[in-house]
């Protein structure tokens, strides 16, 4: 668990700008700035606030969500300031203000915001805030929109990537493909990000590798392969040895000898005639660049007669000079017989040829894949080892929004509640604590929300659970460990010391150990079971309560 450090608004240099420049306090709905103005103008604009941000529904039609964004929200209230080009800016936009108004906008900071928080990475269930954000209530205020600008889609693509993940498999290996088809650059880089924090091992997204320091790998199109006209289009062939020891003059004779052989072996004899030769030259092309790191895109022409034989002839010419060969990808056709095509294939060469491990090369599949498609695969037995995915992955094609909101609970201590006829809309006040109830198998049960000042849940002791608005759900917890959620990530002036922010690799372990801990039924993709999200006794009768004062009473006519 990460470490707590000193004071954060003691320390708030350190933590850095947030990563994309246009976050500023600037990126926000015009009416939190024409609201911090009523509040001025009313003398309310220093009411201490309490908002919490959650969602109301997990997305892709599951039953949990990955919290994603958090460092990127500290890292905004860390440098939270406007410049003067940005009060200028406000001027113009809201001329009928007073002067006065802007002296107050340039003073403001989140020096006395107090946030609180559940680690990034963590598995997060609807209702239970995120985050509980604790300040003078028009800058708390300001804070709403680019807080769930910064949240919603980086929960939703983590959760997605944690999705294809989950129905992947550990072993296999998950690139992220997609910036080419994300919302824009910034949609690009932070799906890089959360993609690799929801589970993927790599990206294909450069900045973001350097930004971020996730692995980036790749592939070659199929416009490398088309490019090549023939073999006598490679003009240096020589190729020396891994070790240095010796240099092949003509690395294509080499390959275009292996492709003899391998046509003439009696186990392949007859399963393909002539190969596409300028397939074959781009292959070898790429060997020479890169012999330590040889992939090649078999499906340019066609896989099982042309791209996996000569794969095999330039792996096996490479195999000579000491070069092993890292794969193929296949991007286009029935994923499942072709990945399976290709490992007899492969199997065949080890046979025939008495290499050891051939067999085992690795199969990458891309083209339009998505949980569906690998869990299709994974019905129909397969041999890819890694997935290549973009477009359905980065978009959230499956979901558009997660649909966090940011609502006000508390204000001078007094609890608020927003009512709603759609009953999931009803907000739950009161500034709370959260806790997770884990019970005798290893297993969270249930999360539960309590008011600010109750005792909290104790191991051993048994607790009513209650359903924040359905009178007859309730159960009794005894829990076995008790965890509780919210940890202070921005302590404002109080004393309290500030959660350290974790590295990505780190929110990404955390990510995977959640779900590990989870039990199976409330992650199956099939009819997941609902996990419960809870209340006190206390805070249920004070739900209601103000519920009740606040409605008004209908009368009929
Ligand atoms: N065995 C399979 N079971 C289920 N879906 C598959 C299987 N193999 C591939 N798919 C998916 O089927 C879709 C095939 O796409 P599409 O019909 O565009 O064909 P294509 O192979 O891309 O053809 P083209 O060569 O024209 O691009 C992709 O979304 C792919 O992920
Ligand atoms: O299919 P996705 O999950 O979005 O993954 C990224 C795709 O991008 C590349 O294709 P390219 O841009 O060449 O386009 P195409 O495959 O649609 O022709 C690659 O070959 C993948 O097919
Ligand atoms: O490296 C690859 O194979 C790659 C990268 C981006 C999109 N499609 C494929
Ligand atoms: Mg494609």
């Amino acid at each position: 668990m990460a470490a707590a450090v000193e004071n954060g608004a003691a320390c708030g240099g350190r933590v850095p700008r947030p990563t994309n420049p246009m976050v500023t306090p600037l990126l926000t709905d015009l009416y939190q700035f024409t609201m911090a103005y009523a509040y001025w103008k009313a003398g309310k604009h220093l009411d201490r606030a309490v908002f919490d941000l959650y969602f109301r529904k997990n997305p892709f039609g599951g039953e949990f969500t990955i919290f994603g964004g958090l460092e990127e929200c500290i890292r905004l209230i860390a440098n939270f300031k406007l410049t003067e080009v940005e009060i200028r800016f406000l001027q113009s936009a809201m001329p009928t203000c007073e002067d006065g108004f802007f002296e107050y906008l340039s003073s403001i900071d989140c020096s006395d915001v107090e946030v609180y928080a559940i680690p990034e990475g963590s598995v997060v269930f609807p209702k239970v805030p995120l985050m509980r954000i604790e300040g003078p209530v028009a800058v708390v205020q300001l804070l709403e929109t680019p807080f769930l600008s910064l949240v919603n889609y980086a929960s939703l693509v983590t959760t997605n990537a944690a999705r294809h993940r989950l129905v992947a498999g550990k072993s296999k290996n998950l690139l992220e493909f997609g910036l080419r088809r994300a919302q824009g650059p910034d949609g690009g880089i932070s799906a890089s990000r959360y993609c690799y924090m929801g589970g993927f091992d790599a990206t294909s997204n450069v900045a973001a590798g350097r930004l971020f320091g996730i692995p980036i790998r790749g592939t070659h199109s199929h416009a490398f392969v088309s490019s090549f006209m023939g073999l006598d289009e490679i003009i240096d062939r020589a190729l020396t040895s891994s070790d240095g020891s010796n240099k092949c003059e003509d690395f294509v004779a080499l390959v275009q000898n292996w492709l003899a052989r391998i046509k003439d072996a009696s186990s392949l004899r007859g399963t393909f005639g002539e190969t596409n030769l300028s397939e074959l030259a781009a292959f070898t092309s790429y060997a020479l660049a890169f012999p330590n790191s040889f992939l090649a895109l078999v499906d340019t022409y066609d896989v099982m007669k042309s791209g996996v034989p000569n794969f095999c002839a330039v792996a096996l010419a490479l195999n000579d000079m000491g070069y092993k060969a890292a794969g193929i990808r296949l991007d286009s056709g029935d994923l499942a017989y072709l990945s399976i095509e290709t490992r007899k294939f492969f199997h065949e060469i080890e046979e025939e040829f008495g290499f050891v491990g051939f067999g085992k090369m690795n199969i990458t599949a891309s083209n339009d894949l998505n949980e569906e498609t690998i869990d299709a695969l994974n019905k129909q037995g397969h041999e890819v080892d890694a997935f290549g995915i973009g477009t359905y992955l980065v978009t959230c094609y499956a979901q558009a929004a997660l649909g966090c909101v940011f609502k006000l609970v508390e204000i001078n201590k007094q609890p608020r509640i927003k009512l709603s006829e759609d009953v999931t809309k009803v907000s739950i006040p009161c500034k709370k604590r959260c806790y997770r109830l884990y019970g005798k198998e290893g297993y969270p049960l249930v999360d539960i929300m309590t008011g600010e000042d109750e005792p909290g849940p104790k191991v051993g002791e048994r607790l009513l659970c209650r359903h924040p608005f359905n009178e007859s759900k309730r159960a009794y917890v005894v829990p076995q460990h008790v965890e509780e959620l919210l940890k202070c990530y921005w302590p404002g002036t109080s004393s309290k010391l500030r959660e350290e922010l974790p590295s990505i690799n780190e929110i990404r372990s955390r990510c995977m150990a959640h779900l590990d801990r989870m039990r199976p039924d409330h992650i199956r993709r099939l009819n997941p079971t609902p996990y419960k999200v809870s209340v006190t006794a206390k805070l249920y009768d004070f739900i209601h309560f103000l519920w009740l004062n606040e409605a008004p009473v209908g009368e009929l006519q």
